[in-house]
C-alpha cells in the first residue's frame, strides 16, 4: 500500500469564543498513532478536520499533500469510524457495508464489501442482522465500512469506547495489523493504557494543544518523573514519617488522623526507596495510594512543563 502522511501546520479551530484546537503541528505517517488527551481537549475537532467535514480557522490539514476541506478527491484515501454508533440494527453487516461501498461508487460493492469484512474478520457473522452483535463486532462492522475503498488512512474516534478486555485487545491487534500494512492509522482515547498498548507514536492533546508526542516510553517517563503525592496507611505512621524526611526524593511528610501523606519529587526513586526505608524502620506499609492520579491532573502537569 502507497503510503500516506496526515500533515497539521499551525492549526487552529474554534466555534465562537471557543478554541478547541489551538496551533497544533503534527505529521502522522504509517502505523498506528494515539491521539491522547481528556474529555474536551479537541480530539474529535482535529480527526474531524484531517477528514474534511471541518474546516480550520487557521492552519492547513493536508492529507498526502492534499488539503482536506472541500476537496473530495482526498476522500479517495480516507476513512473515519466516527464516536457515536450509528447502524440500523436491522440490517446485516454485509448490506451495512455494501451501501457503504455504493455510496463510494466503487465498481463492484460486493466484492469491496467481502474484502473490508474479511480484513475485520466479520465474514463469518457478516448474514447477521447487526442487532445481534456484540458491542466489539458492530464496532468491526463499521470499521470495514470506514475500509470498503481501502483508503490509506484510517481515523478512529474513541474506537474501544464501551468494550469489554478481549474485545478491546482483538480490536488493538487489528490497528495493529492495519498499520503494518502501511495504512496511517489515527485512533484518539483518554486512556492512557489504551494507548500504550496499541501505538508506536503517540500525540497528547490538552485544551487544544499539542503537549506532547513521542513513542510511549517517553510519554510514560514525562508522566511519572512528575511530582506525585501518596496517601500511606503503615503500622506506624509516625515513625515512618521520621524516617522519609530523610530520603531525598521526599519533598513532604504530612501526618494527621486519616494516615501519612507524602509528596515525592520523582516517582520513581521514591516508589523504590520506600520498601527499604519502612524495611529499616521495622515499619509494616500497608498500603500505599496516589493520591493525585487522575489523568487530568497528568495532562495538566505535562501542558506546564
Ligand atoms: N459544535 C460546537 N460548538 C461549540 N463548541 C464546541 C463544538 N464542538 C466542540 N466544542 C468545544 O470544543 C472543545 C473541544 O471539543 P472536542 O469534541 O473536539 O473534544 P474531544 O477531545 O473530542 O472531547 P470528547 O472526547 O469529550 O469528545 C470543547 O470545549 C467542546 O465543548
Amino acid at each position: 500500500m502507497t503510503s500516506v502522511n496526515v500533515e497539521l501546520a499551525n492549526v487552529s479551530c474554534w466555534y465562537g469564543n471557543v478554541v478547541a484546537v489551538n496551533d497544533v503541528t503534527m505529521t502522522l505517517g504509517p502505523g498506528v498513532t494515539g491521539l491522547l488527551g481528556p474529555n474536551g481537549a479537541g480530539k474529535t475537532t482535529l480527526l474531524h478536520m484531517m477528514a474534511g467535514f471541518l474546516a480550520p480557522s487557521r492552519g492547513t490539514v493536508q492529507v498526502g499533500g492534499q488539503p482536506t476541506w472541500r476537496n473530495p478527491g482526498v476522500y479517495r484515501d480516507l476513512g473515519l469510524v466516527s464516536e457515536r454508533e450509528a447502524a440500523h440494527g436491522f440490517l446485516t453487516a454485509r448490506q451495512f457495508v455494501e451501501a457503504s461501498a455504493k455510496l463510494h461508487k466503487l465498481p463492484d460493492p460486493r466484492a469491496a464489501a467481502a474484502r473490508a469484512l474479511g480484513l475485520v474478520e466479520m465474514t463469518d457473522a457478516q448474514d447477521r442482522r447487526i442487532e445481534t452483535y456484540s458491542k466489539g463486532m458492530r464496532q468491526r462492522t463499521r470499521v470495514a465500512a470506514a475500509l470498503v475503498h481501502n483508503p490509506a488512512v484510517l481515523l478512529l474516534d474513541e474506537p474501544f469506547n464501551g468494550m469489554d478486555p478481549r474485545q478491546r485487545l482483538h480490536m488493538m491487534d487489528m490497528l495493529d495489523e492495519l498499520g503494518r500494512q502501511g495504512r496511517t492509522i489515527l485512533f484518539s482515547s483518554h486512556i492512557l493504557e489504551e494507548v500504550e498498548q496499541v501505538s508506536g507514536t503517540v500525540q497528547v492533546i490538552v485544551a487544544g494543544r499539542l503537549a506532547a508526542s513521542g513513542d510511549f516510553r517517553t510519554i510514560r517517563r514525562l508522566m511519572t518523573n512528575r511530582p506525585h503525592v501518596f496517601t500511606i496507611h503503615s503500622s506506624d505512621d509516625r515513625r515512618l514519617a521520621v524516617a522519609l524526611m530523610a530520603e531525598e526524593s521526599v519533598a513532604g511528610v504530612e501526618l494527621d488522623a486519616t494516615g501519612l501523606t507524602v509528596r515525592a519529587g520523582d516517582y520513581g526513586t521514591f516508589t523504590r526507596a520506600l520498601p527499604k526505608i519502612a524495611t529499616t524502620s521495622g515499619v509494616r506499609v500497608r498500603r500505599v495510594l496516589p493520591a493525585d492520579e487522575s489523568l487530568e491532573s497528568v495532562f495538566s502537569y505535562l501542558v506546564a512543563a
